[in-house]
């Protein structure tokens, strides 16, 4: 999209009084906004179905600041993030999250929970197809969980990237790893991404399930016990973590080193899994535990969250690479973008 239909989607947005300078302007949840500029269709909204199927919310649409564009620094720890701290409020990022794509128990239909399995080819297409559809969504930092599933679709996503950066995961298990990492050329670093794998992210352990069938396992325990197992809040799996458990370590560990990141203006993506990314939800949208159960999460599909003044504001699922809707709602996005189109032109 020329950078000139960028503007005039931003100046079509403004004129329709969706940039304010009040905060928050919040749509009706579900609504779509049509928005046609030089024989682009852009839709702007909350997506539907097969992705992150939730109680609706409103759309929240925040005049946004000019944005930073922030280059590869040694991953500090949030604590030693030097951003100021009115600059820090002023910042606003963009952080997708995406669920691994299919893994090959999925496929077999066993609870995976902890063990740690690849994806499969329909996985693996999975990860590029989202990877396609952030190609244009700024990413300077990605966390994934320790298990290869996540991995696996954090890199495939970004080979998609129109930025083409490097991610480069960051050993840091001991000194040694730490030295013998190292990368000596400031240049090289400005063209990467650190990748940031924490096992706080993985997926819930399942306890003794992990491995049997979920048909078979609703056979013998009765499909009742096995929902309240895989969807209530605070009942756990025989030996297993409980939502509400796998909660207090993924919620805690995004609160304590992403979060910060995010408010230094870090564009973050999580690749991650369906229970601890349903727990982190839970955070962003501040649903109920009641709420949470009706919340599934497919493989593969990202989720655009846009956190700006402390608050995040679900933007949704971006269909397309092409979808110029979710920058027009926010202006460093949209400048990002416009950035990337200049550069690559
Ligand atoms: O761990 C698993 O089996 C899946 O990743 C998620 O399983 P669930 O949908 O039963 O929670």
């Amino acid at each position: 999209m020329a950078a000139s239909a960028f503007h005039q989607a931003i100046g079509t947005l403004q004129s329709h009084g969706h940039f304010n300078n009040s905060g928050l302007h919040h749509e009706q949840g579900d609504n779509y906004m049509r928005l046609i500029s030089k024989g682009f269709k852009v839709e702007i909204g909350l997506s539907k179905r097969g992705c992150c199927r939730s109680v609706q919310r409103n759309i929240g649409v925040v005049q946004a600041s000019t944005s930073q564009t922030s280059v590869f620094e040694p991953v500090l720890s949030p604590a030693k993030s030097n951003a100021s701290s009115s600059q820090k409020k002023s910042n606003e990022a963009a952080l997708i999250l995406i669920r691994h794509g299919e893994s090959l128990w999925n496929e077999k239909n066993l609870f995976t929970g902890c063990v740690d399995v690849p994806l499969t080819k329909k996985g693996v297409e999975e990860a590029i197809e989202a990877g396609q559809r952030i190609s244009n969504i700024p990413v300077d930092m990605i966390y994934t969980s320790a298990l290869i599933r996540a991995q696996m679709t954090a890199m495939l996503a970004m080979t998609q990237h129109r930025r083409q950066k490097v991610p480069i995961i960051i050993h840091n298990e001991s000194e040694q790893a730490r030295a013998w990492s190292q990368v000596f050329s400031e240049e090289t670093k400005k063209q990467s991404i650190p990748v940031i794998a924490a096992w706080q992210l993985n997926e819930r352990m399942y306890g003794e399930l992990q491995g049997l069938n979920k048909q078979e396992t609703a056979d013998r325990y009765g499909k009742e016990q096995v929902h309240e197992w895989r969807r209530s809040y605070d009942i756990p799996p025989p030996n297993g973590e409980s939502l509400e458990m796998c909660a207090q370590r993924a919620v805690a560990y995004f609160k304590d080193q992403i979060e910060p990141q995010l408010l230094s203006g870090k564009n973050v993506m999580i690749a991650a899994h369906g229970n601890s990314l349903r727990s982190i939800i839970m955070y962003l949208d501040k649903l109920t535990s009641q709420e949470v159960i009706s919340l599934e999460l497919s493989t593969g599909i990202p989720m655009l969250y846009i956190f700006k003044e402390g608050k995040f504001i679900r933007r949704g699922s971006p269909v397309a690479p092409t979808e110029a809707g979710v920058y027009a709602y926010t202006r460093s996005l949209a400048l990002y973008r416009q950035k990337l189109d200049d550069m690559l032109h």
